[in-house]
């Protein structure tokens, strides 16, 4: 499946490429481009809920904003003439038990409120019949009107010959072997290529990229100024391992396959999956007349879209076949955060916040999430959200890739099968489109706010890294609270978690540098992690990562569900269950760890030991001045200040030596997992303050001391002034 099919070579001798051409190039057309669809939301008909009030967190109850929609011509379950979908409403909405008998007289009544992400949720669901369950068959249409006619890609009429992923596969696999799917690697890499397309084969672009089963080349070409006039091109090379490849060839339903279908069934053995694309964007240039496309985007949208469908398909027909009758529930929530903030995708963009409680669950206060019973809903509810996100704004389709949009699948269940009972968080899919990594590295531009923007995305994207990487690492500390993005996101690093994260490239030479600087994020989630070779970049390619990453984890769970469902249900989902031994603790803690906690950076008072410094006075160079017309009065204050300056001048050495120390730890750290950026950012400063300071006052009383002796003709051989 991952042939390049392609016309031309390449010239290895001279690293010059030759213009190549996709013979059979193919795309399934399955979502052509981003999660923006018409809208055209067909309202459905809501219910109510009957729950305690909790008062407390009713801050935003009563807005009356809450969508309900009607949606017709559905069929009819216990007494009910219709689908529902609806916004499972907070703790502390007391008109829900009102609203439920009388939903259909108060369609703008439904108000939100908090959502705790073990949220309460009493409604009763009838069993679904599986003949209603989506088949996927007539979802992935391409959409027509896509903003940019020019990034089309190209697209040949011939189809391979590749087998499509049975429609069953996952039910098939899943009740033949359920322990396979607790072999899932507990983090990811998976890189996708998207096809050059009609604007980029039109401005002669070259397809720099040749992807193996998991393996791929970058070959970027280079400028080597032989002389003044004599450039000479070279192509260096950067090959990259990853846990799978998937080139221009690749249908969605093969990167669904790859990514996303092993987890789901995982998800309903308690564990919190996420998946992310991550990957250049389109980039908009205002030239003197035009507002052009420098960088078209990397397929980031174009694979995302379609997995959240996918993976509802196959969640709702575990739920109506392995799981029938066991009280399972399906919840989507969709919210984007943009400049730091949290905004309701499926609630009018309304402005979100983020409350942690006394257990340390992370709450999004006033986010709705729907209860859906087939998949039709759910695209409904993606493309109201998309739209919402895409328009939300200014307007200008750019935004959106300026925010993390985050659609999450839950699955609740109500406590004993119980579902007059509050059902409570089972396991949960969260689905990212990051905002485009090379927004955070446009800090350069003029334009404040991108800047501001730029930075905040930075921010998420390196905090989404080190979490992952101690994700990886088992580490007992996640630093979440880096950024919104991963504070958000808490609840996925924590206890029985997967991680999949898409890479999405361009194949373009244009987009050579983004290209690298994508696979070197996607390089460094993975490369660090446990059990991988830390060598990163250039990695050989006969070390396969994968090998590395199938195997079983300790932390997987190996109860199925059924051992499960014979414990009752714990108090707390989370944390408790993946608690790695003390011992293991100790192997994995970096060494200046074990050996106690690294002294903070203290002040120049007290940090400085006593000078064990080996340089001696003797073994400073001793100025011999020259004395001429000065009494012995000046001749003993110019000695005495040239015996002052070397002293200053040996202190600065030996303190210069301890911050060097202090430096030394600080890098250490900041290799380790889990390390604060913001801590480290804030040191950093504080050390190279201190050596600008130290460094200048020895500056400044050098420089007396060179005026002293100039003053009293003092001529000093070495002395350059
Ligand atoms: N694998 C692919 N096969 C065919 N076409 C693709 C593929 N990946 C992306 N495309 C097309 O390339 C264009 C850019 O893709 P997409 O919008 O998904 O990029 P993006 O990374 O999400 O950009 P942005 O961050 O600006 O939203 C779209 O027209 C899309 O249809």
């Amino acid at each position: 499946m991952n042939g390049v099919a392609r016309q031309g070579q390449r010239s290895g001798a001279t690293g010059v490429h030759h213009q190549r051409q996709y013979s059979d190039n193919f795309f399934d057309g399955s979502s052509n481009g981003r999660w923006l669809q018409s809208a055209g939301l067909q309202h459905l008909q809501t219910s109510g809920n009957s729950i305690p009030p909790l008062q407390d967190y009713n801050m935003y109850g009563g807005g009356g904003q809450g969508t309900r929609m009607l949606r017709n011509g559905q069929r009819s379950f216990n007494g009910m003439n219709e689908y529902y979908m609806e916004p499972s409403t907070p703790p502390g909405n007391h008109r829900a038990s009102s609203q439920k008998k009388n939903a259909e007289d108060s369609p703008g009544d439904f108000s939100p409120g908090l959502l705790d992400l073990h949220s309460f949720d009493t409604e009763l669901i009838p069993e679904m019949p599986v003949s209603n369950v989506y088949d996927g068959a007539s979802m992935y249409q391409p959409v027509q009107g896509n903003s940019f006619d020019d990034s089309e890609p190209y697209i040949s009429g011939k189809q391979t010959s590749r087998a499509r992923v049975p429609e069953n596969n996952l039910l098939k696999s899943f009740s033949v072997d359920k322990e396979k799917s607790n072999s899932v690697a507990k983090i990811k890499v998976v890189v996708r290529k998207r096809p050059l397309n009609k604007k980029e084969l039109a401005k002669s672009e070259e397809d720099i990229i040749d992807t193996h089963s998991n393996s791929l080349t970058v070959h970027e070409t280079k400028l080597k100024v032989s002389s003044i006039v004599d450039l000479t091109q070279y192509v260096e090379k950067h090959e990259f391992v990853f846990d799978a490849v998937l080139n221009e060839e690749v249908t969605n339903d093969e990167v669904y396959h790859e990514t996303v279908e092993p987890i789901v069934p995982i998800i309903f053995q308690r564990t919190k999956a996420t998946c992310f694309a991550y990957g250049q964007t389109v980039i908009y240039k205002i030239s003197l007349i035009v507002l052009f496309s420098a960088f078209l985007g990397s397929g980031k949208t174009y694979t995302m879209k379609p997995l959240p469908l996918k993976a509802s398909r196959d969640i709702l027909r575990l739920m109506y076949h392995t799981y029938r009758n066991q009280g399972f529930q399906l919840f989507v929530s969709f919210f984007e955060i943009y400049g730091g903030k949290l905004f309701d995708l499926l609630n009018d963009r309304k402005k979100l916040c983020m409350r942690e409680d006394g257990k340390q669950q992370v709450c999004i206060v006033g986010l709705q999430e729907y209860r859906v019973a087939d998949v039709e809903t759910i695209k409904e509810l993606i493309e109201k959200g998309s739209s919402t996100r895409s328009t939300g704004t200014t307007g200008a389709n750019e935004e959106s890739s300026r925010s993390h949009a985050i659609l999450q699948l839950a699955i609740k269940r109500s406590a004993d099968g119980n579902e007059s009972k509050p059902p409570r968080l089972v396991g949960k899919l969260s689905f990212i489109d990051l905002a485009g990594s090379e927004r955070g590295a446009d800090t350069t531009d003029n334009d404040k706010q991108t800047r501001i923007e730029g930075a905040e995305i930075n921010k998420s994207l390196l905090a989404l890294k080190e979490c992952i990487r101690a994700l990886d690492n088992d580490q007992g500390h996640i630093p979440f609270r880096g950024s919104k993005l991963t504070e958000v996101l808490r609840d996925s690093f924590v206890g029985n978690s997967r991680t999949v994260m898409i890479s999405c490239i361009s194949p373009s030479s244009g987009s050579c540098e983004h290209t690298l600087n994508t696979l070197r994020y996607a390089d460094r989630v993975k490369s660090l992690s446990k059990g991988n070779n830390p060598k990163k970049d250039v990695l050989s390619s006969n070390f396969n990562l994968k090998e590395s990453t199938t195997i079983p984890l300790s932390s997987v769970t190996t109860s199925t569900f059924e051992d499960r469902t014979a414990d009752a249900w714990p108090e707390e989902d989370d944390g408790d269950e993946f608690s790695p031994s003390e011992e293991y603790c100790e192997q994995v803690k970096p060494s200046w760890k074990k050996n106690g906690k690294m002294e903070p950076f203290g002040t120049t008072d007290n940090k400085f030991k006593k000078p064990n410094s080996q340089i001696k006075w003797k073994d400073i160079p001793k100025v011999e001045p020259k004395v001429a017309n000065s009494d012995d009065d000046d001749l003993n204050a110019l000695l005495q200040e040239e015996e002052e300056l070397v002293n200053a001048h040996r202190k600065q050495v030996e303190e210069t030596m301890n911050i060097v120390k202090e430096e030394m730890n600080l890098l250490v750290e900041a290799d380790q997992p889990g390390n604060q950026l913001d801590d480290y950012i804030t040191r950093l400063n504080a050390i190279l303050s201190q050596k600008a300071s130290a460094i200048l006052q020895l500056q400044t009383r050098l420089a007396h001391f060179q005026k002293r002796l100039k003053d009293h003709n003092v001529l000093v051989s070495s002395a350059g002034y």
